[in-house]
This record gives C-alpha cells, sequence and structure tokens, in this order.
C-alpha cells in the first residue's frame, strides 16, 4: 500500500516536474519568438525608417553603426570619396544612409546644394554629428541659429573680412609671416603645416582676447596648436584615442583660459577692441555662448588654412612653370614697391597678386577640405520627388563638384591657368570650398591673405624643396601621416 502510494507520489512529482519544464520551454519559446520579433522589428524599422512620402533610396547598413565605416575608410588624395561615388552610381544624385548614428541623405545634384544653402534656417539648419560637437564641448552655442548667428556672422567678418584685414591685421601678419619664416627657416628644414598653423594662432590671439601677458598669449597657442582633428580617422588605433584625449583636454584648457578672460572683464569693467569684447558687448548673451564662439575661431582657422597653404607649396614646387611664375609676380612687386621698407600693402595684395589668387583658388580647388558640409532638417523637405524627414542629417557633398570633370577639364591636374580672366569669389556653383548661403567662411580672405603672404615671403627670399614621401591622404579629410617638410635656405 504504502509502495502504491509511494510510487503514486513518484509520479505525480515527475509529472509536476514535467509540467513546470514544459512552462519554462514555452515561457522560454513564447520570450524568444518575442524577441525575435521585436528585433526583427527594429531591424525592419532600421532598414526602412518611417517617413511621411517617398524616402531617397540607399541603405542604412548595420544597425546602430549604419555604414559610418565605410563613410571614414581612407583613400587617395587625387580621389573623390568612393563611398558617395559607389552609392550615387547605384541610387543616383541624392540617397540615404546612417552615419555616425544619424539617419541622414547625401545629395550631390548642384542644384539641391544651392537649395539646400539658400533655405539655410527654413528648411536647414547647420548641425554637426555627435562626435564632433563632443569634442569641440557640446554646447548649443556651437549650431547658433537666427540673430545670435547673425551677430557672430557680423564680428567675425568685421575682423576678418576685407575690412578688417586692411585696417587691423594686415601689417602684423606681414611682418608676423616674414618673422615667424625666417626663425623656421633657420633650422633648414621644417614642417609647413605646423609653422602655418602657428602664424595663424599668432595672429588671432591679440585679435580674440588682446590684453593676455605674453606667458598666458604662449600658453594658449600651445593649447590651441595641441587640437586637432586627427582623432577621428579611426577608432581602432591608439594614437586615434591618444590624440583624443589631447584634443579634448586642449578643448578644456582653451575654455578655461577664455573663461578667465571673461570673469576677469566683467569684474574690472575694462574694455577692449577685440573679439571677446565685441561679442560679451552687443547682444545680451550667456557666457557659455561668448566662450565658445571664441574658441570656436582659432579653431575653424587653423588645421584648414594650414593644410591648404601646405599643399600650395607642393603643387607650386612640383611645377616649375607655376613657381617661375609667382616668382616672377613677387620679384615685380618688390621691385616696384615706392618704399623699400615697407610690408605688403593692401593695394599690392589686390591689384599686383593676380596669378597668386589663381593659384590660391586652384590649390583650394584641389585640396578640397570640406568632402560634406553637414545640415539637419528642420521640417519634412521634398527634394525632386523624395521626402527628408524632419531631424535628419544632409550631408551636402560640394567636393564632388571641385573634381567634376564636366565642370573642370582634367580636374587632378593642377593648372593655376583654368582661372585666368574669372571672377574669383568665394562662392559660385562650382566652387564652393568656403560653403555657401549665409554660413559662407567669414575666414575665406583671411585664409587667402595669409597663404599669399606666405608665398610671397618665401619665393622672395628662399630656395626651398618639398620632403619628397610627405604625402597626403583622405580619412575623408586631409591629413598628412608624416608631416608636410620642407626644405630651405635663404636665396644666396
Ligand atoms: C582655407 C581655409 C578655410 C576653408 C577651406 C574654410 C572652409 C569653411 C567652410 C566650408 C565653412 C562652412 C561650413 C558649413 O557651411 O557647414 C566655414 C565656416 C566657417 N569658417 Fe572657415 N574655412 C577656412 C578658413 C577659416 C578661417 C581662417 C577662419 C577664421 C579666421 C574661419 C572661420 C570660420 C567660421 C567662424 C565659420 C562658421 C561660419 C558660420 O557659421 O556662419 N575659416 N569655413
Amino acid at each position: 500500500m504504502s509502495r502504491k502510494r509511494s510510487e503514486q507520489n513518484t509520479s505525480f512529482h515527475t509529472l509536476k516536474r514535467h509540467t513546470k519544464m514544459d512552462m519554462i520551454w514555452n515561457v522560454s519559446i513564447c520570450v524568444t519568438a518575442l524577441v525575435v520579433v521585436l528585433i526583427s522589428k527594429w531591424l525592419y524599422r532600421w532598414s526602412n525608417p518611417k517617413c511621411n512620402g517617398k524616402l531617397p533610396p540607399g541603405t542604412m547598413g548595420f544597425p546602430i553603426i549604419g555604414e559610418t565605416l565605410d563613410f571614414f575608410k581612407s583613400y587617395g588624395f587625387n580621389e573623390t570619396s568612393p563611398f558617395i561615388l559607389k552609392r550615387m552610381s547605384k541610387y543616383g544624385p541624392i540617397f540615404r544612409t546612417n552615419v555616425f548614428g544619424s539617419n541622414t541623405v547625401v545629395v550631390t545634384d548642384p542644384d539641391v546644394m544651392v537649395e539646400v544653402f539658400r533655405q539655410e534656417n527654413t528648411a536647414f539648419v547647420f548641425s554637426l554629428p555627435g562626435a564632433f560637437t563632443k569634442v569641440l564641448q557640446r554646447d548649443d552655442a556651437i549650431v547658433n541659429h537666427g540673430k545670435t548667428h547673425k551677430h557672430f556672422k557680423q564680428i567675425t567678418l568685421n575682423f576678418f573680412g576685407p575690412d578688417g584685414l586692411k585696417k587691423k591685421l594686415l601689417g602684423n601678419m606681414d611682418r608676423g609671416t616674414y618673422e615667424g619664416l625666417k626663425s623656421k627657416a633657420s633650422s633648414g628644414s621644417f614642417d609647413v603645416k605646423e609653422a602655418a598653423g602657428t602664424l595663424i594662432i599668432r595672429h588671432l590671439i591679440p585679435k580674440l582676447i588682446s590684453d593676455l601677458t605674453a606667458e598666458a598669449a604662449e600658453n594658449l597657442l600651445n593649447i590651441f596648436m595641441a587640437f586637432n582633428l586627427d582623432w577621428y580617422k579611426s577608432f581602432f588605433s591608439l594614437s586615434s584615442w591618444k590624440s583624443l584625449y589631447r584634443s579634448l583636454m586642449a578643448s578644456r584648457g582653451a575654455m578655461k583660459m577664455i573663461t578667465k578672460a571673461l570673469e576677469s572683464r566683467k569684474e574690472s569693467g575694462e574694455k577692449h577692441d577685440d573679439i571677446l569684447n565685441t561679442i560679451m558687448e552687443d547682444v545680451v548673451l550667456d557666457d557659455k555662448y561668448v566662450i565658445f564662439q571664441t574658441y570656436a575661431i582659432p579653431i575653424a582657422a587653423k588645421d584648414t588654412t594650414s593644410v591648404v597653404m601646405s599643399m600650395a607649396v607642393k603643387y607650386i614646387k612640383n611645377n616649375p612653370k607655376v613657381f617661375l611664375e609667382l616668382k616672377r609676380e613677387h620679384d615685380a612687386i618688390l621691385q616696384n614697391r615706392v618704399d623699400k621698407n615697407s610690408g605688403v600693402t593692401w593695394e599690392e595684395y589686390k591689384n599686383n597678386m593676380t596669378f597668386t589668387s589663381m593659384v590660391i583658388n586652384e590649390a583650394l580647388r584641389l585640396v578640397n577640405l570640406a568632402p560634406v558640409m553637414f545640415r539637419k532638417t528642420l521640417i519634412d523637405v521634398e527634394i525632386k520627388g523624395y521626402t527628408i524627414p524632419k531631424g535628419w542629417m544632409v550631408f551636402v557633398a560640394t567636393s564632388l563638384r571641385h573634381y567634376d570633370p564636366a565642370v573642370y577639364e582634367n580636374p587632378f591636374e593642377f593648372n593655376p591657368w583654368r582661372w585666368e580672366g574669372q571672377n574669383l569669389v568665394n562662392f559660385s556653383k562650382s566652387f564652393m570650398v568656403f560653403g555657401g548661403g549665409m554660413r559662407l567662411c567669414p575666414g575665406a580672405e583671411f585664409a587667402r591673405l595669409q597663404i599669399a603672404l606666405f608665398l610671397h615671403h618665401l619665393v622672395t627670399n628662399y630656395d626651398f624643396s618639398m620632403a619628397q614621401d610627405d604625402e597626403a591622404t583622405r580619412t575623408p579629410l586631409v591629413s598628412f601621416p608624416s608631416g608636410m617638410h620642407m626644405n630651405i635656405s635663404p636665396i644666396k
């Protein structure tokens, strides 16, 4: 009897265990099925984002990282982005993707590019991908719009536009460039990009904060020189992470110094003729904005102008005909100068450097510095039968235009003469190296002048050659993995 009961008990427990196992099994299957359904839905949503219309064709890549790795693949200096070219040939001039974790539409059609610039602040706004804003010290000021943007633009143009340069900067820039080149040349060889960066920051610091002690100015210069964009080249290399760390520390250091200068001015009530004062005074703005904008100017100026200057020198040296014509132009300026001790005048720069301006335009075109311009849609935007949903990033691929054989014959050839007789403006549908519309670079004339001054003092005072092994690559920004070195000696 008791054996029977025990058997019954055992089978009852076995049944109970089985039922429990079945339940766990069933629940696991249900949970797994639910997870699979949710993931599939998420994957489907990832590949087919919501849109109140027809999205441009394209693929969104892998979940989370999208097509970011493909976008960052390095390519040859004399190439157009394979990422863009491949997709253009597959999907046409407007396509969708996901880069930097943002749903993005890439625009390669020149008419659409101009339209994007035209609709700045109504349908599109300037916006940087998250990874960039982090290093540049994320702040709303970086994407200033409307009134604050207009105000900032006016200030930068007052200082760095033709009038400001002529009245307030040219003399110092000319002397500084002559002296800087002389000091670098004394060592017989130097990195042009690094030397150019130092020159630019040296000219800018007194314009930003004019009352720094010599020691503080030198400190700020070193901080700005430590900032670079090398970090974004690769997620996987240790040197990129080190560079990112250095850039973050540099950003922090620069902000601290600007904050200190701002606080001291507020306390003392002193007025100065510099950018910090002008941004502080004109409009009631919060301190964060003032500090960020003061900091942003050297960041925007340094690694742009110094790269174009380095490549301009390299192109000139590799093209003897260009070098001779350039030297002829600058020797003539010296010969015709009435006051032999005066530096380069505004009239000389504007009236007697026509070939130099053609050389600079050609270098700007070939360096093709900004592969894309970043914008974000403020509303759903209808373009060429497609809808770009509100909040999406838009990459305006202006760089394609500069290598388009339909616009520039033999586009990879360095040929300053192609600019002969042309109006050398900073913006046209074929020439968007300084952007366009309301965001057109306010430092364009400063950059041109700085390169012209460097070339003037170089070709009139020195014999020079470029290190043959130094190459440029694109990742997709231009970089010089081993620097860009010049061997130099005074003309005998
Ligand atoms: C060869 C040198 C340079 C190139 C190729 C260049 C290129 C550009 C481009 C393409 C933009 C527009 C970005 C966009 O629309 O998204 C821009 C904006 C800007 N650049 Fe430059 N730049 C150069 C030099 C400079 C210099 C020397 C300065 C300062 C002195 C400067 C200050 C700025 C500022 C403040 C902006 C933002 C303008 C705005 O938001 O309205 N840049 N630059």
